[in-house]
């Protein structure tokens, strides 16, 4: 992939997010094991991205070809040994091949090279994900704590859900079964703006992409299907001006700069005063701006020590309010500044341990059952795989707009 140049990366940024995809890390998926060690071919140069195209290598190390040895001249139903047989005439029955989600460790990998690049343009932004369904067995919502998504293997926000989800999938486990389930993605801290119409929707781009992940069948935006059984006046997000407490205030500090430890130094106007200058370590998100870096606070958050430093501040309004978010972010293809939330349903993993009818290659009817190792509800490691390809669309989209429309936008308030 091709990231902005002088994004700051590293391989352990980029495998934190492997680690929460790859094989094998407990009972609930494939016991394939794979480290998923990634390493980082070429695009980088100390520390930071060249411009230059960033080629990252996994390797497989525990693939097992032998497993697969049984149903060499059978179709799997519902996975995708028959089509790329009917397409190419060729059946490599070792694993999924290309068609194996083993693939998706790549886009994971993307996706945590899309963060950081993220972070140096919008730093606010935070992509998260999680299961909200199992099979028959849907989240809480009132019940939905941000704090437990972490704390348990099915990326589950509410604690309750996730010890019924652990029962339930053992037991499916356990009898050779598999089950569906559905994924929420969301990204808080999305400006407004982001996606082009007809063409270079976001909505558009967000669904083929999640789409295109193994074992999707549906996806949605905000309120997605449901849609259909609501009217106007209920579908309707309000909109509401923002109370001026929350005004954002952006402070320009002149020749401010980001020094090789990680600490912003800060200087006043005055550039001879030395004694004044102070360092401020990771505590505020900083932007680079023309000639210093710019910092973004509410303008309750204001606090006189930054202008004392030679902070010149703007304010800008903060953005509009709305009563309730079923656009899922996006109107006309175009990002409203509200949370973006996409969800989507994978199907149960198809190669299963009871038996199926099915043909082979020479067209007879037979019965297959699918040893070997699979995960039994691909939902789980399909999170950060949602999460990845968010940040991809989301990145991309970025520097789409940048390209378009560079820093400008539409900003709503008494000079509009
Ligand atoms: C993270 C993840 C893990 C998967 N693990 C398995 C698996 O262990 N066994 C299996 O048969 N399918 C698994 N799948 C699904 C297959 O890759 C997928 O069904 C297959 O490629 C056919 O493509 P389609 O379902 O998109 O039509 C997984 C999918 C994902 C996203
Ligand atoms: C290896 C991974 O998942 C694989 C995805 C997969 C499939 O059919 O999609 C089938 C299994 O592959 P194999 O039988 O070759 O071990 C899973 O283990 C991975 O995600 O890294």
């Amino acid at each position: 992939m091709t990231a902005a140049p002088g994004v700051p990366v590293d391989a352990a940024m980029i495998q934190h997010w492997l680690d929460k995809r790859k094989p094998g890390q407990n009972k609930y998926t494939t016991q394939r094991r794979e480290a998923d060690e990634v390493r980082i071919l070429s695009g980088v140069f100390e520390g930071v991205t060249t411009g230059t195209p960033v080629q990252l290598m996994i390797e497989n190390t525990d693939q097992r070809s032998k497993d697969y040895g049984d149903i060499k001249d059978k179709f799997r139903p519902g996975h995708a040994d028959i089509t790329y047989f009917q397409k190419y005439g060729v059946r490599d029955y070792r694993g999924g091949g290309r068609s194996s989600a083993r693939e998706t460790a790549s886009r994971v990998a993307a996706g945590g090279l899309a963060r950081e690049a993220i972070k140096a343009i919008a730093p606010q932004v935070q992509i998260t994900g999680y299961m909200v369904q199992m099979g028959p067995h849907k989240i809480d919502r009132d019940a939905f704590d941000w704090n437990q998504i972490e704390q348990n293997p099915f990326w589950v926000p509410d604690a309750k859900a996730a010890s019924d989800w652990a029962e339930y999938l053992d037991g499916l486990r356990k009898s050779g079964s598999s089950v569906g389930a559905i994924i929420e993605v969301v990204a808080r801290g999305v400006p407004a703006g982001l996606g082009a119409p007809v063409y270079g929707k976001l909505d558009t781009d967000l669904a083929a992409a999640m789409m295109s992940i193994n074992a999707v069948k549906g996806v949605e935006i905000g309120e997605g299907m449901s849609a259909a059984m609501l009217t106007g006046e209920l579908n309707a997000d309000e909109i509401f001006a923002p109370p001026a407490s929350e005004d954002i205030v952006e402070i320009f500090f002149k020749g401010a700069r980001l020094d090789s430890t990680g600490t912003y130094i800060i200087r006043p106007q005055n550039e001879n005063d030395k004694e004044r200058w102070f360092k401020v370590k990771d505590l505020f998100h900083f932007t680079e701006a023309e000639g210093g870096m710019a910092l973004q606070v509410t303008r309750k958050a204001l606090n006189k020590r930054m202008i004392a430093n030679g902070g010149l501040p703007i304010v800008k309004r903060a953005e509009p309010r709305y009563s309730s978010n079923h656009a899922g972010g996006i109107l006309g293809g175009i990002s409203t500044g509200q949370d973006i939330v996409v969800r989507f349903a994978v199907k149960p993993t198809s190669s299963i341990l009871t038996t199926r009818k099915t043909i082979t290659k020479t067209g007879e009817e037979t019965e297959i059952i699918t040893k070997g190792r699979h995960d039994p509800c691909v939902g789980i490691r399909a999170v950060p795989v949602g999460e990845a390809m968010m940040a991809c669309v989301l990145l991309d989209h970025m520097l789409l707009h940048r390209g378009q429309v560079g820093e400008n936008r539409g900003t709503i308030g008494p000079d509009a």
